[in-house]
C-alpha cells in the first residue's frame, strides 16, 4: 500500500456516558484526505479530534457511515501496517535506549519489504545523534517526542497520525520539531493527519486545515493553505501567512462560540 487516500462519508460515533446518556462525539463527517498531503485538525476541546484519529486507525468502530484508507477498511489498513502514530506524550519503553525504541517496531513487524530505513541517520537528522544510547529517563520532553516521531516514521507508514504531539513543548523546541517533522514528511510523503490547538502550527505545517466544532463533533470548515514550501522564515513572516492565521482564527471563533467554552 502507498499513497493512501482517506475517505470518510457520513461518519458518526457515539459514546454512552455513566448516566446512560449518549454523547455524539462525531456526526456527519464527510472528508477526503488526498494521498501524501499534510492535513491538520483544529477545534475546541471535545469536538472529536482524537476520536477521529482512533476511527481512521481502526482502534474503534464507527456507529454509522464509512471510512476507507486506500480502499481498505481501517482494520484492514491497520493489519497491513499502514499507520504510524505519535501520541500527545511519547510512550517510550523505559528499559530500551533511543535506538532500541525506534528499531523495536521494525523488529516486531519485520517490514523488510519496505527496506530497512536508516534509523540512525534519521535520529541524527533530528539532533539525536549523540543520544542514541541514552534511556528515555535521560531525555528532555522534546528529545522524547523526537524519538517517538522517528519511531513512527521508521516503519514507513502510508498514514501518519499525530495527536497534538508538540503541545507540551516550549515555543522554540516546538518550531524545531515542526521543521524536523516536515523534513521527514518530505522524504517519505506519507499522508499526515495532525491534531493541534495552535493556529500558527496548523498554518505552518499544512496543505489543508480542517476546523471542527463540538456538540455534535462535526467539520465546519476546510481551508487550503496554498503557501509555498519550504515554509522558511520569510514565508512565516509574510502577509499571506498572517492572512491565513486571521482566517483560521475567525473560523475557530465561530466553532468556539457554539461550544460553551468561550471566555
Ligand atoms: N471513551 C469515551 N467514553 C465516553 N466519552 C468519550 C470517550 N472518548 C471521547 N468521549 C467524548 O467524546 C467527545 C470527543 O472527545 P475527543 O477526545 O475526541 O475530543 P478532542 O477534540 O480530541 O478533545 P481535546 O482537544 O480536549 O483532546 C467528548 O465529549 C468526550 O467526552
Amino acid at each position: 500500500m502507498a499513497s493512501a487516500t482517506i475517505e470518510m462519508h457520513g461518519v458518526r460515533r457515539l459514546y454512552q456516558q455513566a448516566d446512560l446518556t449518549d454523547t455524539i462525539a462525531l456526526d456527519g463527517i464527510d472528508l477526503t484526505i488526498e494521498p501524501g498531503t499534510f492535513v491538520s485538525i483544529i477545534g475546541p476541546s471535545g469536538c472529536g479530534k482524537s476520536t477521529l484519529l482512533r476511527l481512521i486507525s481502526g482502534q474503534e468502530p464507527t456507529d454509522a457511515g464509512r471510512i476507507t484508507v486506500c480502499g481498505l477498511t481501517p482494520t484492514e489498513a491497520a493489519e497491513a501496517k499502514a499507520f504510524g502514530f505519535v501520541p500527545q506524550s511519547p510512550a517510550l519503553l523505559p528499559w530500551l535506549s533511543v535506538l532500541g525504541n525506534v528499531t523495536l517496531p521494525h523488529k516486531v513487524n519485520r517490514r523488510h519489504d519496505r527496506g530497512l530505513p536508516d534509523l540512525e541517520g534519521m535520529l541524527r537528522e533530528v539532533g539525536l545523534g549523540e543520544s542514541i544510547h541514552k534511556l528515555p529517563a535521560e531525555l528532555s520532553g522534546g528529545m522524547k517526542q523526537r524519538t517517538a516521531i522517528v519511531r513512527a516514521f521508521g516503519l514507513r507508514p502510508d498514514v501518519l497520525l499525530l495527536d497534538e504531539p508538540f503541545g507540551a513543548l516550549d515555543e522554540f523546541t516546538r518550531e524545531a520539531l515542526q521543521e524536523q517533522l516536515l523534513q521527514l514528511w518530505e522524504q517519505t510523503r506519507a499522508t499526515v493527519v495532525f491534531v493541534t490547538h495552535s493556529i500558527a502550527e496548523a498554518v505552518r505545517l499544512s496543505d489543508r486545515v480542517v476546523v471542527m466544532a463540538p456538540r455534535p463533533g462535526r467539520v465546519t470548515d476546510v481551508i487550503d493553505i496554498d503557501l509555498p514550501r519550504p515554509r522558511h522564515q520569510e514565508v512565516i513572516t509574510s502577509p499571506e501567512f498572517h492572512a491565513f492565521e486571521l482566517t483560521l482564527r475567525e473560523r475557530l471563533r465561530d466553532a468556539f462560540s457554539g461550544s460553551g467554552l468561550q471566555r
